[in-house]
């Protein structure tokens, strides 16, 4: 499991160690780091060109330190700086033979001497600003940003022009191949648009006692460690039997992809609920969705009722978990009507898709509903689902959700989650699980492939799956994000691209076959 904390949190657990430790101690702990992986990065440190950007607070510190500790090992080091650098870092870097220019002066390097001592750098340190910066990038800053070359910068602590706490990015930012950072995860380096700026991430223990980490990430180990696997006695009823309405007859596809997800999260028995009509010769209940998912999976066992029927929904039989939604179409007020029954119903409940609508016209009417069940609810929207949702409960307009989310996704998630009762999985690049009680989980596997009609389906059956598996709700939908991810990871390695959302049920297993399989387990 990765960690991340809040800037708050790591100014008062830098504090904490401050009271302690000599001065400079969490610096050095920290430039240890940074050069150990520059070593690592160049192979050969003598000779190497590096080039370090360097703010006036403690990050351009870190940086010079670790300048002058390359420079000693005879690499030739030039430091741009923006302005005053940090004194001691800045000596220790002249005195190792390093040099050093400020961009904003007349003596300062005119542009084509900058851009050359970009391009010729083997590598350039990004330590214009740390978690001490706010907003966006001061016009010095910028114009460095926007004239290190990616693909050989490496960012320290976090990509300059990328906010710590939320991730945002106003104008000009650094984007990275690599980051090192120090103590703990910050947030910003795991949410959208600031994650696409710092390429593989590391992390270097600097000793810090922290705090209930705000955001955790979860990594294949943890995934291995969670994932249900039948004991010797197992039975298919006690692996966890998960009831899934889905599929209508002008979308009976998504049963079938939801099915085929449901299948590879260990529930033993899979009991399909698909809306039908009568059939004017039999007068018997029949719809399209339950004959293509029988023919897909025979597996399932598939229940036709009709649209709104509540009796015949539950008599489907009793399960450890309820999923809603994938293919649901027409008739809101029928699903609004399945959806209530399923809520008086004391099982996880996962609501996707055409069950969201009909779940905020209920939440609209009872805001406390969700409070006061007792078995959790996981809605699983994308973001024109959440708009929507937050439009009907909580009044929101499109605009105010969309600038909501844009200056800081976790906090507006985490408000909605508190104030609905709902489990939310706001799904996307790097998709967000959040309790009502503000525990937090982010995705850092997938691609931008999973981007494909569909693919939304295969994960809802997969969750409720791992639910009825007996996973946590709010967890299930941690791990089943990171399992859909690395599915989709997968793909690109085994030549399965484009990635169709038929294809993710297959690339799940052998996801799930690897983790299973591997020997560190
Ligand atoms: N503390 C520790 O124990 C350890 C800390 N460590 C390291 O210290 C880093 C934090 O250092 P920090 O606090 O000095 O802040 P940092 O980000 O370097 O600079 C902030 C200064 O920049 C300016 N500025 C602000 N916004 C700006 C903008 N938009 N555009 C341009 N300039 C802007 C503003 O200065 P001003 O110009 O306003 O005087 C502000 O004061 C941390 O990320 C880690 O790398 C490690 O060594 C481990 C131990
Ligand atoms: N750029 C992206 N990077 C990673 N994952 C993505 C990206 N875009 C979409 N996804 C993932 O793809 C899935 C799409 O789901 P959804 O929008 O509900 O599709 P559908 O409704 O067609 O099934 C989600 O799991 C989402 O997190
Ligand atoms: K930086």
């Amino acid at each position: 499991m990765r960690n991340a904390h809040t800037v708050e949190q790591v100014r008062a657990a830098e504090a904490e160690r401050f009271a302690v430790l000599p001065p400079g101690a969490l610096m050095q702990r920290a430039v240890f780091g940074l050069v150990a992986y520059v070593v690592r990065r160049l192979g050969r440190v003598h000779g190497a060109r590096i080039v370090i950007l360097a703010g006036s607070g403690d990050n351009g510190g870190d940086a010079l330190w670790a300048g002058a500790r390359l420079a000693a090992r005879g690499a030739r080091v030039d430091a741009i700086a923006t302005g005053t650098t940090h004194p001691q870092a800045t000596a220790a870097l002249l005195a190792a033979g390093g040099h050093r220019q400020i961009v904003a002066t007349s003596a300062g390097p005119d542009e084509p001497t900058l851009r050359a001592l970009l391009e010729r750098a083997d590598l350039v340190l990004d330590g214009l600003l740390g978690i001490g910066g706010r907003g966006g990038l001061r016009p010095a800053h910028a114009r460095l940003a926007a004239l290190a070359p990616p693909r050989r910068t490496v960012a320290v602590d976090l990509p300059s022009g990328v906010d710590a706490d939320t991730g945002a990015v106003a104008g000009d930012a650094i984007r990275a191949s690599a980051t090192i950072t120090f103590g703990t995860y910050k947030r910003g380096l795991w949410l959208m648009p600031g994650a696409a700026h710092t390429g593989p991430v590391e992390l270097v223990d600097i000793g810090l006692t922290l705090p209930e980490p705000d955001l955790r990430a979860l990594d294949d180990a943890d995934v291995r460690a969670a994932l249900p696997v039948p004991h010797e006695t197992a039975s298919k009823y006690r692996r966890g039997v998960l009831g899934l309405v889905a599929g209508s007859d002008d979308y009976p596809g998504a049963a079938v992809l939801a099915v085929g997800g449901a299948l590879r999260g260990g529930a033993g028995y899979l009991r399909v609920v698909s809306v039908g009509r009568a059939d004017p010769a039999s007068g018997r209940i029949h719809g399209r969705a339950g004959d293509h998912v029988r023919a897909a999976h025979p597996e399932a066992v598939v229940t036709d009722i009709a649209p709104g029927d509540r009796a015949a929904l539950l008599a489907a039989g009793r399960v450890q978990a309820w999923a809603i939604g994938p293919g649901l179409a027409g008739d809101t007020s029928a699903t609004g009507a399945s959806l209530d029954a399923l809520l008086g119903e004391d099982v996880p409940l996962v609501v996707d898709a055409g069950a969201l609508d009909p779940l905020a016209d209920l939440l609209a009417a009872d805001r406390t509903r969700l409070h006061r069940r007792v078995a959790p609810v996981l809605v699983t929207p994308h973001e024109g689902e959440f708009a929507r949702l937050v439009g009907r409960v909580l009044g929101w307009d499109a605009a105010k959700a969309a600038d909501e989310l844009a200056a800081d996704r976790l906090a507006t998630v985490r408000r909605v989650a508190a104030e609905t009762g709902a489990v939310i999985l706001l799904k996307g690049a790097r998709t967000l699980v959040v309790e009502p009680s503000g525990t937090a989980w982010v995705n850092t596997t997938g691609s931008p492939w999973l981007g494909t009609a569909g693919s939304g389906d295969v994960l809802t059956g997969l969750i409720g799956s791992l639910a009825a598996a007996g996973l946590p709700v709010a967890f299930a939908g941690a791990v089943g994000a990171h399992l859909h991810g690395r599915a989709a990871e997968r793909a690109g390695v085994h030549g399965c691209l484009p990635l169709a959302a038929s294809d993710l049920p297959r690339l799940l297993a052998a996801t799930v076959t690897d983790l299973l399989t591997d020997p560190a387990r």
